[in-house]
Protein backbone atom coordinates (compact mmCIF):
# COMPACT_ATOMS: atom_id res chain seq x y z
CA UNK A 1 0.00 0.00 0.00
CA UNK A 2 1.16 3.60 -0.75
CA UNK A 3 2.29 5.09 2.26
CA UNK A 4 1.36 8.85 2.49
CA UNK A 5 3.43 11.25 3.66
CA UNK A 6 2.26 14.69 5.56
CA UNK A 7 3.66 16.98 3.19
CA UNK A 8 1.79 20.43 2.05
CA UNK A 9 -0.82 18.70 -1.28
CA UNK A 10 -1.92 16.46 1.42
CA UNK A 11 -3.11 18.75 3.73
CA UNK A 12 -4.06 21.18 1.19
CA UNK A 13 -6.39 18.11 -0.25
CA UNK A 14 -7.79 17.17 3.36
CA UNK A 15 -8.52 20.93 3.77
CA UNK A 16 -10.39 20.83 0.43
CA UNK A 17 -12.28 18.05 1.25
CA UNK A 18 -13.34 19.35 4.97
CA UNK A 19 -15.01 22.40 3.24
CA UNK A 20 -16.55 19.60 0.23
CA UNK A 21 -17.93 17.12 2.95
CA UNK A 22 -21.24 19.19 3.32
CA UNK A 23 -21.78 19.56 -0.59
CA UNK A 24 -21.02 15.98 -0.81
CA UNK A 25 -24.06 15.30 1.49
CA UNK A 26 -25.92 17.68 -0.93
CA UNK A 27 -25.12 15.87 -3.73
CA UNK A 28 -25.69 12.44 -2.82
CA UNK A 29 -28.03 10.11 -4.84
CA UNK A 30 -27.67 13.72 -7.40
CA UNK A 31 -28.04 13.59 -11.36
CA UNK A 32 -25.40 15.43 -12.51
CA UNK A 33 -25.48 15.51 -16.69
CA UNK A 34 -22.04 16.90 -17.81
CA UNK A 35 -21.16 18.15 -21.34
CA UNK A 36 -17.83 17.80 -22.14
CA UNK A 37 -16.95 20.21 -25.07
CA UNK A 38 -14.47 19.52 -27.52
CA UNK A 39 -12.72 22.91 -27.11
CA UNK A 40 -12.60 21.35 -23.04
CA UNK A 41 -11.28 18.05 -23.76
CA UNK A 42 -7.34 19.34 -24.16
CA UNK A 43 -4.45 16.55 -24.24
CA UNK A 44 -4.59 13.46 -22.41
CA UNK A 45 -3.71 14.80 -18.63
CA UNK A 46 -7.08 17.16 -19.21
CA UNK A 47 -8.59 14.13 -20.21
CA UNK A 48 -7.32 12.15 -17.03
CA UNK A 49 -8.14 14.94 -14.78
CA UNK A 50 -11.63 15.05 -16.19
CA UNK A 51 -12.21 11.58 -16.17
CA UNK A 52 -10.98 11.32 -12.35
CA UNK A 53 -13.28 14.15 -11.30
CA UNK A 54 -16.35 12.06 -12.54
CA UNK A 55 -15.13 9.17 -11.23
CA UNK A 56 -15.03 10.79 -7.57
CA UNK A 57 -18.56 12.02 -8.24
CA UNK A 58 -19.57 8.12 -8.59
CA UNK A 59 -17.57 6.96 -5.75
CA UNK A 60 -19.41 9.68 -3.80
CA UNK A 61 -23.06 8.82 -4.95
CA UNK A 62 -23.47 10.86 -7.54
CA UNK A 63 -25.14 9.96 -10.75
CA UNK A 64 -23.10 11.09 -13.63
CA UNK A 65 -24.67 11.35 -17.05
CA UNK A 66 -21.51 12.62 -19.98
CA UNK A 67 -22.47 13.47 -22.78
CA UNK A 68 -19.74 15.12 -25.34
CA UNK A 69 -19.77 16.86 -28.54
CA UNK A 70 -16.13 16.72 -30.57
CA UNK A 71 -16.28 19.63 -32.72
CA UNK A 72 -12.99 20.39 -33.28
CA UNK A 73 -12.39 16.38 -34.02
CA UNK A 74 -14.61 16.55 -36.57
CA UNK A 75 -12.84 19.50 -38.09
CA UNK A 76 -10.07 17.92 -38.47
CA UNK A 77 -11.59 14.77 -40.10
CA UNK A 78 -13.94 16.58 -42.53
CA UNK A 79 -10.49 19.05 -43.30
CA UNK A 80 -8.17 15.42 -44.09
CA UNK A 81 -11.11 14.23 -46.46
CA UNK A 82 -11.30 18.13 -48.23
CA UNK A 83 -14.79 18.73 -47.10
CA UNK A 84 -15.48 22.07 -45.98
CA UNK A 85 -18.10 23.03 -43.15
CA UNK A 86 -20.80 26.31 -42.89
CA UNK A 87 -22.20 27.21 -40.30
CA UNK A 88 -25.25 28.73 -39.11
CA UNK A 89 -26.30 30.09 -35.58
CA UNK A 90 -23.80 27.77 -34.18
CA UNK A 91 -24.62 24.39 -36.06
CA UNK A 92 -22.78 22.46 -38.73
CA UNK A 93 -24.44 22.57 -41.91
CA UNK A 94 -24.45 18.70 -42.56
CA UNK A 95 -25.37 17.33 -45.77
CA UNK A 96 -25.38 13.44 -46.18
CA UNK A 97 -21.43 13.06 -46.43
CA UNK A 98 -20.78 15.18 -43.76
CA UNK A 99 -23.33 13.39 -41.68
CA UNK A 100 -20.88 9.64 -41.75
CA UNK A 101 -18.36 11.95 -41.04
CA UNK A 102 -19.88 13.14 -37.82
CA UNK A 103 -21.48 9.86 -36.83
CA UNK A 104 -17.61 8.02 -37.56
CA UNK A 105 -15.85 10.58 -35.36
CA UNK A 106 -18.78 11.21 -32.16
CA UNK A 107 -19.89 7.77 -31.77
CA UNK A 108 -16.23 6.34 -32.70
CA UNK A 109 -13.12 7.91 -31.36
CA UNK A 110 -14.31 10.72 -29.27
CA UNK A 111 -16.62 8.34 -27.31
CA UNK A 112 -14.34 5.97 -26.82
CA UNK A 113 -11.97 8.33 -25.83
CA UNK A 114 -13.83 9.55 -23.15
CA UNK A 115 -15.00 5.77 -22.06
CA UNK A 116 -11.38 4.66 -21.88
CA UNK A 117 -10.06 7.38 -19.60
CA UNK A 118 -12.86 6.75 -17.53
CA UNK A 119 -12.49 3.44 -17.27
CA UNK A 120 -8.54 3.76 -16.84
CA UNK A 121 -9.53 6.07 -13.58
CA UNK A 122 -11.41 3.28 -12.12
CA UNK A 123 -14.76 3.81 -13.29
CA UNK A 124 -16.98 1.78 -15.40
CA UNK A 125 -17.91 3.72 -18.05
CA UNK A 126 -20.28 2.42 -21.08
CA UNK A 127 -20.30 4.49 -24.36
CA UNK A 128 -24.01 5.11 -26.24
CA UNK A 129 -25.15 7.70 -29.05
CA UNK A 130 -28.52 8.35 -29.32
CA UNK A 131 -29.44 5.44 -31.25
CA UNK A 132 -28.95 3.75 -28.75
CA UNK A 133 -32.01 2.15 -27.05
CA UNK A 134 -33.91 4.66 -28.68
CA UNK A 135 -32.65 7.20 -26.48
CA UNK A 136 -32.53 10.28 -28.40
CA UNK A 137 -35.53 10.68 -31.35
CA UNK A 138 -35.06 13.57 -33.52
CA UNK A 139 -37.37 15.60 -35.93
CA UNK A 140 -35.08 17.74 -38.70
CA UNK A 141 -34.70 21.67 -36.97
CA UNK A 142 -34.30 23.26 -40.35
CA UNK A 143 -34.10 22.30 -43.93
CA UNK A 144 -31.28 24.84 -44.05
CA UNK A 145 -29.17 22.38 -41.98
CA UNK A 146 -29.47 19.25 -43.91
CA UNK A 147 -29.14 15.98 -41.73
CA UNK A 148 -29.13 18.52 -38.05
CA UNK A 149 -31.37 17.16 -35.63
CA UNK A 150 -33.61 18.57 -32.60
CA UNK A 151 -34.47 15.88 -29.87
CA UNK A 152 -38.15 15.37 -29.70
CA UNK A 153 -38.25 12.13 -27.62
CA UNK A 154 -35.69 11.30 -25.07
CA UNK A 155 -36.13 7.89 -23.51
CA UNK A 156 -34.37 8.11 -20.68
CA UNK A 157 -34.56 3.79 -19.84
CA UNK A 158 -31.52 3.17 -20.43
CA UNK A 159 -29.62 5.78 -18.41
CA UNK A 160 -31.64 4.84 -15.52
CA UNK A 161 -30.45 1.01 -15.23
CA UNK A 162 -26.91 2.35 -16.15
CA UNK A 163 -27.95 4.60 -12.93
CA UNK A 164 -28.86 1.61 -10.68
CA UNK A 165 -26.05 -0.81 -11.37
CA UNK A 166 -23.25 2.64 -10.79
CA UNK A 167 -22.22 2.53 -14.67
CA UNK A 168 -21.71 6.05 -16.39
CA UNK A 169 -23.19 6.69 -19.60
CA UNK A 170 -20.84 8.83 -21.74
CA UNK A 171 -23.41 10.12 -24.79
CA UNK A 172 -22.27 11.13 -28.17
CA UNK A 173 -24.72 13.43 -29.44
CA UNK A 174 -26.34 11.28 -32.90
CA UNK A 175 -29.81 11.26 -32.99
CA UNK A 176 -32.09 8.86 -34.75
CA UNK A 177 -35.29 9.69 -36.86
CA UNK A 178 -38.67 8.05 -37.07
CA UNK A 179 -37.92 6.90 -40.46
CA UNK A 180 -34.11 5.79 -39.48
CA UNK A 181 -32.25 8.49 -40.39
CA UNK A 182 -29.11 9.64 -38.83
CA UNK A 183 -29.19 13.46 -36.96
CA UNK A 184 -26.65 15.51 -35.90
CA UNK A 185 -27.23 17.36 -32.72
CA UNK A 186 -25.36 20.01 -31.40
CA UNK A 187 -23.79 18.63 -28.09
CA UNK A 188 -25.45 21.26 -26.14
CA UNK A 189 -28.35 20.82 -27.51
CA UNK A 190 -28.55 17.11 -27.13
CA UNK A 191 -27.14 17.63 -23.13
CA UNK A 192 -30.11 20.12 -22.65
CA UNK A 193 -32.81 17.59 -23.67
CA UNK A 194 -31.26 14.48 -21.96
CA UNK A 195 -31.24 16.47 -18.81
CA UNK A 196 -34.55 17.87 -18.89
CA UNK A 197 -35.82 14.27 -19.40
CA UNK A 198 -33.90 13.05 -16.10
CA UNK A 199 -35.10 16.03 -14.57
CA UNK A 200 -31.07 16.06 -13.52
CA UNK A 201 -30.01 18.56 -10.06
CA UNK A 202 -27.36 20.07 -12.31
CA UNK A 203 -26.16 20.38 -16.13
CA UNK A 204 -22.55 21.08 -16.57
CA UNK A 205 -21.38 23.04 -19.77
CA UNK A 206 -17.90 22.77 -20.00
CA UNK A 207 -16.02 24.87 -22.60
CA UNK A 208 -12.84 26.58 -23.39
CA UNK A 209 -14.01 30.41 -21.44
CA UNK A 210 -14.38 30.94 -18.09
CA UNK A 211 -18.56 31.28 -18.62
CA UNK A 212 -20.93 33.81 -20.55
CA UNK A 213 -18.62 37.42 -21.12
CA UNK A 214 -21.40 40.20 -20.34
CA UNK A 215 -21.72 43.68 -22.38
CA UNK A 216 -19.15 45.50 -20.11
CA UNK A 217 -16.41 42.91 -21.23
CA UNK A 218 -16.64 40.98 -17.78
CA UNK A 219 -17.42 37.23 -16.62
CA UNK A 220 -21.06 37.04 -15.32
CA UNK A 221 -21.44 34.59 -12.39
CA UNK A 222 -25.51 34.30 -12.31
CA UNK A 223 -27.63 35.13 -15.22
CA UNK A 224 -31.65 35.30 -15.54
CA UNK A 225 -33.52 34.48 -18.53
CA UNK A 226 -34.60 37.42 -19.80
CA UNK A 227 -30.83 38.82 -19.40
CA UNK A 228 -30.01 35.69 -21.85
CA UNK A 229 -32.82 36.52 -24.22
CA UNK A 230 -31.46 40.43 -24.28
CA UNK A 231 -28.00 39.04 -24.96
CA UNK A 232 -28.72 37.43 -27.34
CA UNK A 233 -30.57 39.36 -29.55
CA UNK A 234 -28.11 42.43 -29.26
CA UNK A 235 -25.36 40.59 -30.00
CA UNK A 236 -23.27 40.14 -26.91
CA UNK A 237 -23.72 36.29 -26.79
CA UNK A 238 -22.61 35.04 -30.07
CA UNK A 239 -21.18 32.36 -32.17
CA UNK A 240 -21.43 28.58 -29.80
CA UNK A 241 -22.55 30.42 -26.87
CA UNK A 242 -25.91 30.42 -28.52
CA UNK A 243 -26.33 27.19 -28.82
CA UNK A 244 -24.97 27.08 -24.96
CA UNK A 245 -27.20 29.93 -23.30
CA UNK A 246 -30.32 28.53 -25.64
CA UNK A 247 -30.10 24.80 -23.76
CA UNK A 248 -29.48 26.67 -20.33
CA UNK A 249 -33.31 27.81 -21.29
CA UNK A 250 -34.78 25.03 -22.13
CA UNK A 251 -33.12 22.79 -19.92
CA UNK A 252 -34.74 24.91 -17.03
CA UNK A 253 -37.86 25.09 -18.61
CA UNK A 254 -37.64 21.71 -18.37
CA UNK A 255 -37.04 20.87 -15.42
CA UNK A 256 -33.41 20.99 -14.65
CA UNK A 257 -32.71 22.44 -11.46
CA UNK A 258 -29.96 24.82 -12.70
CA UNK A 259 -27.59 24.81 -15.58
CA UNK A 260 -23.62 25.93 -14.91
CA UNK A 261 -21.14 27.16 -18.10
CA UNK A 262 -17.75 26.91 -17.29
CA UNK A 263 -14.23 26.40 -18.30
CA UNK A 264 -13.74 22.66 -18.04
CA UNK A 265 -9.87 23.09 -18.94
CA UNK A 266 -9.64 24.14 -15.07
CA UNK A 267 -8.11 21.53 -12.81
CA UNK A 268 -11.33 19.53 -11.29
CA UNK A 269 -13.57 22.02 -12.81
CA UNK A 270 -16.47 19.60 -12.09
CA UNK A 271 -15.53 19.07 -8.58
CA UNK A 272 -14.89 22.88 -7.92
CA UNK A 273 -18.55 23.24 -9.42
CA UNK A 274 -20.26 21.30 -7.17
CA UNK A 275 -18.40 21.26 -4.04
CA UNK A 276 -17.27 24.83 -3.38
CA UNK A 277 -19.56 27.90 -2.25
CA UNK A 278 -18.77 29.88 -5.03
CA UNK A 279 -18.06 27.56 -8.26
CA UNK A 280 -16.38 28.67 -11.44
CA UNK A 281 -18.46 29.89 -14.20
CA UNK A 282 -22.23 31.13 -14.93
CA UNK A 283 -25.33 29.65 -13.19
CA UNK A 284 -28.84 29.68 -14.56
CA UNK A 285 -31.62 28.59 -12.04
CA UNK A 286 -34.58 28.22 -11.57
CA UNK A 287 -36.86 30.77 -10.17
N1 LIG B 1 -20.90 36.46 -24.55
C1 LIG B 1 -20.06 35.41 -24.74
N2 LIG B 1 -19.46 34.86 -23.68
C2 LIG B 1 -18.60 33.82 -23.83
N3 LIG B 1 -18.30 33.26 -25.02
C3 LIG B 1 -18.88 33.76 -26.13
C4 LIG B 1 -19.79 34.85 -26.03
N4 LIG B 1 -20.21 35.14 -27.29
C5 LIG B 1 -19.60 34.28 -28.12
N5 LIG B 1 -18.79 33.43 -27.45
C6 LIG B 1 -17.98 32.36 -28.07
O1 LIG B 1 -18.54 31.08 -27.77
C7 LIG B 1 -17.46 30.14 -27.67
C8 LIG B 1 -17.94 28.88 -26.94
O2 LIG B 1 -18.68 28.09 -27.82
P1 LIG B 1 -18.04 26.81 -28.58
O3 LIG B 1 -16.73 27.20 -29.19
O4 LIG B 1 -19.08 26.23 -29.46
O5 LIG B 1 -17.75 25.87 -27.34
P2 LIG B 1 -17.66 24.26 -27.19
O6 LIG B 1 -16.87 23.76 -28.35
O7 LIG B 1 -17.00 24.10 -25.89
O8 LIG B 1 -19.08 23.76 -27.21
C9 LIG B 1 -16.39 30.93 -26.97
O9 LIG B 1 -15.11 30.39 -27.19
C10 LIG B 1 -16.54 32.33 -27.56
O10 LIG B 1 -15.70 32.48 -28.67
C1 LIG C 1 -25.22 20.45 -35.25
C2 LIG C 1 -23.81 20.61 -34.80
O1 LIG C 1 -23.23 21.68 -34.94
N1 LIG C 1 -23.23 19.55 -34.22
C3 LIG C 1 -21.90 19.55 -33.73
C4 LIG C 1 -21.74 18.29 -32.89
C5 LIG C 1 -20.47 18.27 -32.08
C6 LIG C 1 -20.45 19.35 -31.02
O2 LIG C 1 -21.45 19.92 -30.59
O3 LIG C 1 -19.19 19.58 -30.55
P1 LIG C 1 -18.65 20.72 -29.56
O4 LIG C 1 -19.47 20.63 -28.32
O5 LIG C 1 -17.26 20.31 -29.34
O6 LIG C 1 -18.82 22.04 -30.24
C7 LIG C 1 -20.87 19.59 -34.87
O7 LIG C 1 -21.13 19.09 -35.96
O8 LIG C 1 -19.76 20.11 -34.63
Amino acid sequence: MRKLSMNRDWIATARTLNEALPYLQRYEGATVVIKFGGNAMGDDDAMASFARDIVLMRHVGVNPVVVHGGGPMINDMLKKLGVESEWIGGKRVTDEATIEVVEMVLAGRVNKRIVQAINAEGGRAVGLSGKDANLMVCEPTDPKLGFVGTPVEVDPFVLERLAESETIPVIAPIGVGRDGETFNVNGDTAAGAIAAALKADRLLLLTDVPGVKGRDGNWVTELTALQIREMISDGTIGGGMIPKTETALSAIEGGVRAVVILDGRIENACLLELYTEQGPGSLIRQG
